[in-house]
């Protein structure tokens, strides 16, 4: 292991956090991967790397020396996990971000950062031209809509299910239309998205969201319009789901490998 290699931590072992591993691996990146977080470490995992360590308490960060965590588990994980690395003086990037529709949470891990010297770090997640609506955000924005358009299968077991017939759809559905708050906090495990926009631009209050299931569709997708005094703006992507979990989008993992890739690297794109 070189000197110049990120020591990275990973907090969670699922379908991001895995494909986020082989990634990183397949393209040879400068990143050691020194932890893997779980929730129980009695049992290691078949397919975690010779040499990473299995660590199943916060507490266990206070013995290891690493740069950055980023945390690929679920919302619960968040307060927990994000404290004690960031009380250990290292980056963190969670990619469960409706945790903080909770502000108490966010405010919370920005002090703690602001303390360490560590820095909090919001991953653009499956969205992409986020750096773009953060820009415009520095003079005022008019208005934010993210709509979120996913196949019925990634929102069965959500609220989705009461609030129409997922299994028995023929056009597409809008069940849901509020704020990113609402929406991040109904929908933990489709609407993290949400929380990275309203954070970025109008906040998660005045950001509205509309949630639809298509039974046309094959692919996660995110379309963002945001208008203001910068002009205008709208993203739109169409994200291939992962294949082991369908809730959770290929781009997720894509961006997250970016972020620790650009950590480790001596140019930045
Ligand atoms: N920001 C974004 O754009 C996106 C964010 N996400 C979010 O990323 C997270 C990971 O997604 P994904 O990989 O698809 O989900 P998975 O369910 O495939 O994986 C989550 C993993 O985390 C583990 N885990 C759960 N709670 C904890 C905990 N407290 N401590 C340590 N490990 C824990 C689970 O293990 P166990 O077997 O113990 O449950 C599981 O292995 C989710 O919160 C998801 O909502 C997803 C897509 C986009
Ligand atoms: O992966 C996606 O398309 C978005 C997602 O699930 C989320 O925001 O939680």
């Amino acid at each position: 292991m070189s000197g110049s290699e990120l020591r990275l931590v990973l907090i969670g072992w699922g379908a991001i956090a895995t494909r986020v591993a082989d990634l990183l691996a397949e393209r040879a990146a400068p990143v050691d991967l020194i932890a893997v977080a779980v929730r129980d470490g009695t049992t290691r995992p078949e397919d975690l790397p010779a040499g990473t360590r299995l660590i199943d308490d916060p507490g266990a960060l206070a013995d290891l020396a690493f740069d950055l965590a980023v945390e690929a588990a679920g919302r619960e994980s968040v307060g927990p996990w994000g404290r004690a690395v960031l009380a250990r003086g290292a980056d963190f990037a969670p990619a469960s971000t409706s945790a903080f529709v909770d502000e108490g949470l966010l405010d919370d891990l920005t002090a703690l950062a602001r303390s360490s010297g560590a820095q909090l770090v919001i991953p653009p997640g499956a969205l992409g031209g986020i750096d773009a609506l953060a820009a415009a955000a520095r003079l005022p924005l008019a208005g934010v809509r993210h709509e979120i358009v996913k196949p019925p299968q990634a929102w069965t077991g959500t609220p989705a299910e009461a609030l129409c017939d997922l299994a028995g759809l023929n056009a597409p559905a809008t069940f849901f239309e509020g704020s990113a708050r609402e929406a991040a906090r109904a929908f933990p495990q489709n609407a993290n998205v949400a929380v990275i926009t309203a954070l970025a631009g109008l906040g998660l209050d005045r950001t509205t969201v509309a949630l639809v299931a298509d039974p046309g569709a094959r692919r996660n997708s995110h379309r963002i319009r945001a208008e203001g005094d910068f002009g205008t703006m709208e993203i739109a992507l169409e994200n291939r789901p992962l294949a082991s979990n369908p809730k959770s989008s290929e781009m997720t993992a894509l961006s997250l490998v970016r972020l620790i890739e650009n950590r480790a690297g001596a140019r930045v794109v």
